[in-house]
């Protein structure tokens, strides 16, 4: 029986989409604090948030080439599980703040997908997105498929323009360890909608009955 992809809801904004999105069977919920981000999350809100999501639902928290000292000052306050790295972060860096990570990699450039896996390679997982135009994340827009990388013994979530009309097509095609949407389950940047957060889930479960 083919395994069903972990599944993160990326740009949580309320802790009323926390509960929606765990109750909808996500495994993971992202919290993102990327000052352009029409997603940003002051402390307080994040913190409302985690308050919200249940137990065995995952808190990611997002970051672009954060200054250490705001970082580390925010991890004394908020219990965030695992961190997601979307700028030019080195290695380095993003292990030494003690939490698991994750490193994006974008797809808009040509990544040289050996040093990557090389310089991360305590990473909990590799999320590759798409990255297109001038955006770090969030775009909302997928990249070419075939350009998906080979990258043996590490765990690669795809992310980039998914949305419940397009998710099964991908995890059949790629077979990736996760999903991460964000955009795609919006009706408006920045507002999660119920019934795509779920339409979403069902498809991701949906490959697994099609087996
Ligand atoms: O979501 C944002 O606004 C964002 C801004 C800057 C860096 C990262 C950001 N989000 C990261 C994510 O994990 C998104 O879920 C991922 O990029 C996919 O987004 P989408 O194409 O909208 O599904």
């Amino acid at each position: 029986m083919a395994r069903v992809p972990r599944v993160k809801i990326c740009g949580i904004t309320t802790a009323q989409e926390a509960t929606l999105a765990a109750e909808a069977g996500a495994d993971a919920i992202g919290l993102v604090f990327h000052e352009r981000s029409p997603r940003h999350l002051d402390p307080d809100r994040a913190a409302r948030i985690i308050a919200a999501t249940p137990a065995f639902v995952t808190v990611v928290g997002l970051f672009m080439n954060p200054e250490r000292r705001q970082l580390e000052t925010l991890l004394q306050i908020l219990p965030l599980e695992l961190l997601q790295f979307h700028g030019r972060e080195s290695g380095a860096f993003c292990r030494s703040f003690g939490r698991r990570y994750i490193k994006a990699v974008g797809m808009s450039g040509n990544p040289d997908m050996d040093s990557i896996a090389g310089e991360y390679g305590d990473a909990a997982a590799l999320l590759v997105d798409s990255h297109a135009g001038d955006r770090d994340g969030g775009s909302g827009e997928t990249f070419d498929w075939s350009r998906w990388p080979e990258v043996p013994d590490r765990r690669l979530i795809l992310a980039g323009g998914l949305n419940p009309g397009n998710v099964g097509q991908a995890i059949r095609e790629l077979r990736p360890w996760g999903v991460d949407v964000s955009s795609g389950v919006e009706s408006a940047p920045g507002r999660k909608d119920p019934e795509k957060m779920q339409q979403f889930i069902q498809e991701v479960h949906r490959v697994r009955e099609s087996h």
